[in-house]
Order: C-alpha cells, then structure tokens, then sequence
C-alpha cells in the first residue's frame, strides 16, 4: 500500500507506555513538500489482552480503550480542512500486569484523494467495524488525568 508507513509493532511490558502525543506531524515543513502526506489516520490493532493497565486513552475527549485481542481503534488525525485535529492528543497508559502487543499503520495520503472519502467517514468506518475515537468513544467512560 503505498500511502500507508510500515506497520510498526508496538510491545510493552509491566510499566511500558507511551507518553501523551498526537500522531499527525506538527513540523510544517515536514508537510509543505507539495505531497501533503500528513498523518490523516491511525489503526491500532490490538494483538493481546492486558490483563490490568495498558489502556489506549484520549485524555481531551475523555475515551478510554482498554485492549483486547482482534479488536482494533481507528481514528482520523486531521480534520477536513487538512489541519491537525487536537482533540486527538492521546498516550498508551501503563501496564501493570500482562503485556500489550499490538500492531500500528500510520496511513499518510494525498489530502486531494483523501477528502471525498471523509464525507462518507461514518458509513465506511460502520462497514468494516472499527472504532471511529474522535466521535464515537466520547460516550465511554470518563478517563482520569
Ligand atoms: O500503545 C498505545 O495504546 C498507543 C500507541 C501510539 O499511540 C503510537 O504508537 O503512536
Ligand atoms: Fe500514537
């Protein structure tokens, strides 16, 4: 696929997270190359369950996403006008019993191919049974910070 970065493998063990952060790229000049590969959207898949901790978070929106094995979180990096979405500040909690494997695609895509498929995002997202994060999780429990 040649729009999306290699899949990066994600392990932690006992204490293992992942600081607060957004995935899309902040260095404007990283992103004005004339390509607009941005960061548009993350999939993470879950590849084991975390016994206790290990929690995917969303600290703005308040969502939680504890892991478990097959199940994936999907979520869109940049709003429509192509601009970092900052309600997407997110961090990989602590894990305090088990592990955390998991498997990550960061998909970097022309914005111009990208925006006609935003419109439709619901539907899509609805037919591959994925976790849109920005919209869908915010009714989930609230997450302490
Ligand atoms: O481990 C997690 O739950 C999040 C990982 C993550 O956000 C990342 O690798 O960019
Ligand atoms: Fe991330």
């Amino acid at each position: 696929m040649s729009t999306a970065e290699q899949l990066q493998v994600v392990n932690y063990g006992i204490g293992g997270h992942y600081e607060p952060h957004y995935d899309f790229g902040t260095d404007e000049a990283s992103f004005t190359d004339g390509k607009d590969r941005n960061r548009i959207a993350t999939v993470l898949f879950y590849l084991s369950d975390v016994e206790l901790g290990g929690a995917t978070v969303f600290p703005i929106v308040g969502a939680r996403i504890q892991p478990f094995k097959g199940d994936a979180a999907f979520w869109w990096n940049l709003k429509k006008s192509g601009e970092g979405d900052m309600l997407t500040r997110h961090a990989g909690c602590p894990v305090l019993v088990g592990t955390k494997w998991g498997v990550l695609a960061l998909r970097a895509q022309a914005l111009s191919i990208m925006l006609p498929c935003l419109v439709c995002r619901e539907t899509c997202l609805e037919t591959r049974n994925i976790i849109n994060a920005n919209e869908f999780l915010c009714s989930l429990q609230q997450v302490d910070t």
